[in-house]
């Protein structure tokens, strides 16, 4: 039984729920910060911090914490920060809330939290990456130094002169080295997030708070670096598990087939309208695929659209059964938006419907309908934005990188590539996967309530939307793939991913792995995403990520 409680600073932003899940599962149990004395009468604090910087420091601020923060420090005492956690170590950022000026960190570190450039590379710096050690140090001594950890962020802390002797580890991403950990004495503070970096992430926290229990924590020992040593963002494989009601109210995992999840055919014969496919239960098989190492896993409540009232939120038990065991990115669709009750009268907006989310183990929320709706709108007011959708206030408090929009696109042929409406992005189709009667150009038209209304809005045009209104990231499904085994729609992963500065996941149409290293080759997405061939086990994860490292693109190695 450990000697002591850990001391949780949780600020009120984003999923700490992981963490707490990752302290027990480490056999320690939690002492809730809420009192400003609590801190130094701690014996051991974990910061995480999911957001913004400006707004962690005011809140810090405001309830007082800073100050006895900033003693507690000084003091050399235990401690370990998770990604904002990290930065508010920093003198200053330049990450601060819009129209406010900026506020000082708690200056434990020299140097100033800057933003990665979004013209040179991807933003935000989302996945799976390495670590280039600087220290030798208990906190890391469970690992393998090429273990891959979980980062999410946009803002970094880079390695300078005046802050060299307080470097754990740093990473290179596209280029650019930042400080991934540092350790001064007791003090540890990490950019990536070890309670969503699978098993390796457990053994980092289970291996700081075994550190502080034995008194080894600051034993730590400069090592030589090796300049020329890099790391490399890899290729992400995501599992989506589309969930619904079956006609037993039993809440099942379901597959679509261009989106429709009726079993209508038995041996190729049409059957007329059957059951929902159901492939299993979303925890459990949520969990198989942690086990087989999938790097995140996005739960699609594909029938959040009939939804009434808020309280009916079956995804909120998923999520807080889930996420006790499973220690990577968690990602929840269908419904976020913001909801009247007609008896009541009473409204509730997407930012509660988000926040209930997040609080549940989400690490992040994906929009579909209510994006193309901000985009249509922000098209029509002439870009000018109001700061109130959706995407605009759950990104405003939770960070860009917690916001996904899921786009649910059809193809709409066209004779040529001028022969579409101009507002209206038309492609061409690779020779490959040109239309069933041979067509050559399409645009993508976009849809909203799970594929049921077509919307006169190109997927290009609302993801380009989605990017100016926060979103940090795009699932890129093809209804017209979607379920057909016959690999992702290259041309639509092409034109989107090369219209924005966000991240890509490739969605729909996956049915063996080449199509994985097919999609990674010929397009510049970040991750891809299958369902079907994964709940019909017939194609192992890692099966995968075999075919892509065979084919030279770096996948996750989980050990
Ligand atoms: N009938 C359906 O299938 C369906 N209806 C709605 N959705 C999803 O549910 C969410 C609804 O969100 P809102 O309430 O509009 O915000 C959206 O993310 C939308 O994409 C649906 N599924 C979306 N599914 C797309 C992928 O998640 C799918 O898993 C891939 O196509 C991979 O499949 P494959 O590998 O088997 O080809």
């Amino acid at each position: 039984m450990p000697s002591f409680k850990v001391s949780l600073l949780d600020y009120g932003a984003g999923n700490v729920r992981s963490v707490r899940n990752a302290i027990f599962a480490a056999g320690f149990e939690i002492d809730e910060i809420t009192e400003p004395a609590q801190i130094l009468e701690a014996t051991a604090i974990i910061f995480p911090g999911v957001g913004a910087f400006g707004s962690a420091m005011r809140v810090l601020n405001e309830k007082g914490f800073d100050e006895p923060l900033r003693q507690y420090l000084a003091q050399n005492r235990p401690f370990l920060g998770i990604c904002l956690g990290m930065q508010t170590l920093f003198e200053s950022s330049d990450e601060h809330e819009p129209g406010k000026p900026p506020i000082p960190g708690l200056g434990v570190i020299p140097g100033k939290v800057i933003k990665f450039d979004e013209t040179k590379m991807t933003v935000p710096h989302i996945g799976w990456n390495g670590r280039i050690l600087h220290q030798e140090s208990p906190v890391f001594e469970k690992v393998n130094n090429d273990d891959d950890v979980y980062f999410v962020h946009s803002f970094y802390a880079p390695v300078t002169a005046e802050n060299k002797e307080w470097v754990l580890s740093s990473t290179i991403y596209e280029g650019e080295r930042f400080i991934s950990a540092v350790q001064k004495g007791c003090i540890v503070a990490t950019q990536f997030h070890p309670e969503k970096s699978g098993p390796t992430g457990l053994k980092v926290m289970r291996a700081f708070l075994e550190a502080v229990e034995n008194g080894t924590l600051g034993s730590t020992k400069p090592l030589e670096v090796d300049e020329t040593a890099t790391t490399q963002l890899t290729k992400r494989v995501v599992v989506a598990l589309d969930v619904r009601t079956n006609d037993h109210g039993d809440l099942v995992v379901t597959k679509g087939d261009q989106y429709d999840v009726r079993e209508n055919h038995k041996e190729g014969v049409v059957t007329g309208r059957g059951g929902v496919r159901n492939l299993g239960k979303p925890v459990a098989l949520a969990s198989r695929y942690y086990q087989e190492g999938g790097d995140e896993i996005a739960f699609l409540n594909i029938t959040s659209f009939r939804q009434g009232v808020i309280e009916d939120m079956p995804m909120l038990q998923v999520l807080e059964e889930a996420s006790k065991n499973i220690f990577v990115p968690l990602t929840v669709g269908g419904g976020i938006r913001s909801y009247s009750d007609p008896a009541t009268g009473q409204t509730w907006s997407a930012l509660e419907v988000a926040s209930r989310y997040f609080r549940a183990g989400a690490d992040k929320v994906s929009m579909g309908s209510d994006a193309v709706d901000a985009a249509e709108a922000l098209i029509a007011s002439g870009g000018k934005k109001t700061g109130e959708t959706s995407l605009e206030t759950i990104s405003r408090v939770y960070g860009v990188q917690a916001v996904v929009v899921s786009i649910d696109p059809k193809r709409v042929y066209v004779a040529s590539k001028d022969s579409a409406d101009k507002k209206h992005v038309v492609v061409e189709l690779e020779d490959d996967q040109l239309g069933p009667n041979g067509e050559r150009f399409c645009w993508y038209q976009c849809t909203a309530k799970g594929g049921r209304e077509e919307r006169d809005i190109c997927a290009v045009t609302v993801a380009r939307c989605s990017e100016a209104l926060g979103a940090g990231e795009i699932m890129l499904n093809c209804i017209d793939m979607d379920g057909q085994c016959k690999g992702f729609d290259i041309a639509l992963m092409k034109a989107v991913s090369e219209a924005v500065t966000i991240p890509v996941i490739a969605s729909s149409g996956a049915g063996k792995p080449e199509h994985f290293t097919d999609v990674f080759k010929r397009t510049n997405v970040q991750a891809a995403l299958a369902a079907g061939m994964f709940h019909r086990k017939e194609v192992e994860i890692e099966a995968v990520k075999e075919h892509m490292r065979s084919n030279g693109i770096r996948a996750r190695t989980c050990s």
